[in-house]
This record gives structure tokens, C-alpha cells and sequence, in this order.
């Protein structure tokens, strides 16, 4: 899935923005302008699993999509899943809960990211050779957990994303280098030092423990790729279908991911079931960029200073949008 077409609008070079999705037609007030498909890499957090549905994302319902869920995931991803699960069962005192955790430490450096990464790389080649060389898959787990090499760090929702992302890859590689791989990157996505080890640690563990068919889409390239597109492009998962409700997770969405963000949106997006329907929230004339808000509706509270500012501290970018023009002048 290239960036998305429609009779509505077209993708677009903006000025300042990066690509931007522009309506080639009028829009009136109400209109669907895009449904998104669902997500080609998520996570639900650990502590609402048994509540949100895996496969529809509805809050308190239980398991009831479960058999949708199973038939999705094939022989391949339920293999994966369940091994990941031992996996983390096993290692239940080394959980970590990332995405909650304030960033004490700086963000890391250019330098430090590459080592990391490179180190990990080294960890993981060895494992996929030790893996190569035996079928059991639990020895070589326990081998390489006696190791002090072995990150003990354990983090279930990165690494449930990144499952989820590596299983995408594995069942779709055309649409995840058409898709995925297109997306604005964030070269830089760590929040901080133990941040970017979760991640590269992850990777290793998921080296350690995914079912060897899917070790070709495990790989360094595809885990880095996903967690940078993250970074720039994901949408909060909230229990309602708005932003306002409890964050239960986050997914990536390559063919929502062309809205730009305004402070005068004329689109509002809504979560459907696993996927999002972006609506004209006014009427839009042709040639108008179609822009959602990435501030939840803070947008019509703040100065336009403090929504500069929590733009680039949270999204990295300073905002082109032609409020934020118009009034810094
Ligand atoms: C979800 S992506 C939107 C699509 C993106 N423009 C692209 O080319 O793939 C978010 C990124 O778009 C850019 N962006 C979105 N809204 C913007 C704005 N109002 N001003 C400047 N850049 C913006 C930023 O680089 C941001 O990180």
C-alpha cells in the first residue's frame, strides 16, 4: 500500500511538512475521506491483554474475536505468539514496563545508538548460529540466559510490537516495503539510554525465541525500520474511539500516516474497530491540505508558543501549519 489515492484527495509535497494529503475535490462537512486498514504492527500494554480484544481492540469485551484473531495470525504467528509468551512467562522477574517509565537519562547519541546496535547485532548473529545448529530452541535458551552477555531486561510490549511488525513482514513482505518501509523515519527514536537497550534487547530476545521460519523478517533492518516509523507515525489505541479515553496501546497505520498535523484541523479521525475513519469535520475546498491535530484538541487552548513547543518536544518537528504562520507572523 503506496501512499493512498482516492477520487478525494491526492499525497502531496507540503511545504515545511514533509508529504501531506490534499483534497483534489470539494469536501463537504461529514464526509468519509479515508478508512484506514488495521495496523501493520501494534501492541495492546501487557496490563489490558484480558480485557481488550486482540483483534478488534474493544475495551472490556473479553476474547470473543478469538477465533478471527487465530485464523489471522496463521500456523507461522500462532507459533510465534505462544512462544513468546513462554518466553516472557520464564522471565516474569525481569519485566519492564517502558512506555510508563519517566526518561531520567538523556536522550542517547548518534554514537551510542550505533554501538548498541551493533552489539546486538553480534549477540544475535551468534544465537542464529547456535540456532542453526541445533533444533532445540529451549538449550539454546538457557545457554545463552546463563550468559551475562544475555540481556535479562525483559520488556512484553516492545517486544509484542515488534512481533507483531516481524509477522506483517513474514506474511506481506511487497506491502511492508511499499508501506512500512516508506514512512517518515525517525533516525533518532530513543527517549533515553535504558529506552534504546529495551529495544535493542528485544530484538535479541525475539532472535532467541521466534519459531525459525520467521527468523528470515526477524532481522535487524526490519526491527530498527519498525521501531523508527513508530517514533513519527503511530496512533495512540485509547479504550473509546477518541484520544481522550485511557491509552491502552499504540499502532502503525502506514495509510493514515500522510495527515498532517494543523491547529485548525478540518479532519477528525476515530478509531472503528482496529482500524481509523478520518471524517471532514468542515467544508474543504479543493486544493486545501486535510490535516487531523496531534494535540487532542489542546490545540484550542494553548498559545501558539506552547503548542510549538509540545510539537517539537513530543513529535520532533516545528509546526508549519498556517495558524501557527499566521500568528507567530
Ligand atoms: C505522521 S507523519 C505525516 C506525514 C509526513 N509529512 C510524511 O511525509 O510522511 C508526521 C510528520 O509529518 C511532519 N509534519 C506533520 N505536520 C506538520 C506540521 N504542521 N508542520 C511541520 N511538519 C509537520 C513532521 O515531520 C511529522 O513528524
Amino acid at each position: 500500500m503506496p501512499p493512498p489515492t482516492s477520487d478525494l484527495f491526492a499525497v502531496q509535497e507540503i511545504n515545511h511538512a514533509g508529504r501531506g494529503v490534499v483534497a483534489s475535490d470539494s469536501i463537504h462537512p461529514d464526509t468519509v475521506v479515508y478508512q484506514s486498514t488495521p495496523p501493520a504492527a501494534h501492541v495492546v500494554f501487557r496490563q489490558y491483554r484480558q480485557e481488550v480484544c486482540a483483534d478488534c481492540f474493544f475495551y472490556d469485551r473479553g476474547q470473543p474475536c478469538h477465533e478471527q484473531w487465530r485464523a489471522k495470525q496463521g500456523a507461522v504467528g500462532l507459533e510465534a505468539w505462544t512462544k513468546l509468551h513462554d518466553f516472557i512467562q520464564s522471565k516474569s522477574k525481569s519485566i519492564t514496563n517502558n512506555h510508563s517509565l519517566p526518561s531520567l537519562t538523556p536522550k542517547p547519541d548518534e554514537d551510542e545508538v550505533r554501538r548498541t546496535w551493533e552489539a546486538a547485532g553480534q549477540t544475535a548473529m551468534s544465537l542464529r548460529q547456535s540456532r542453526a545448529s541445533t533444533a532445540e530452541s529451549e538449550t539454546i535458551l538457557r545457554r545463552t540466559a546463563a550468559n551475562s552477555a544475555w540481556p535479562q531486561v525483559v520488556d512484553p510490549d516492545i517486544l509484542s510490537y515488534l512481533l507483531s511488525g516481524c509477522l506483517y513482514h513474514n506474511k506481506e513482505v511487497a506491502s511492508y516495503m511499499a508501506d512500512v518501509a516508506e514512512l517518515e523515519m525517525d533516525t533518532m527514536p530513543y527517549r533515553s539510554t535504558p529506552d534504546l537497550q529495551a529495544h535493542s534487547n528485544s530484538y535479541i530476545q525475539l532472535t532467541a525465541c521466534a519459531p525459525g521460519e520467521l527468523l528470515s523478517s526477524v532481522t535487524e533492518s526490519v526491527c530498527q525500520t519498525l521501531i523508527s516509523a513508530a517514533s513519527h507515525n503511530s496512533f495512540g489505541i485509547h479504550a473509546g474511539s477518541t484520544d481522550g479515553d485511557e491509552y491502552l496501546g499504540y499502532g502503525l497505520y502506514p495509510g493514515a500516516s500522510y495527515f498532517n498535523h494543523s491547529c485548525r484541523p478540518n479532519i477528525r479521525k476515530q478509531r472503528v474497530g482496529a482500524g481509523w475513519e478520518f471524517r471532514a469535520s468542515k467544508g474543504i475546498t479543493p486544493g486545501e491540505q486535510c490535516c487531523i491535530t496531534y494535540l487532542g484538541g489542546d490545540e484550542e487552548v494553548c498559545t501558539v508558543t506552547e503548542r510549538r513547543s509540545r510539537l517539537k518536544v513530543h513529535w520532533g518537528f516545528t509546526c508549519a501549519c498556517k495558524q501557527c504562520v499566521e500568528e507567530a507572523g
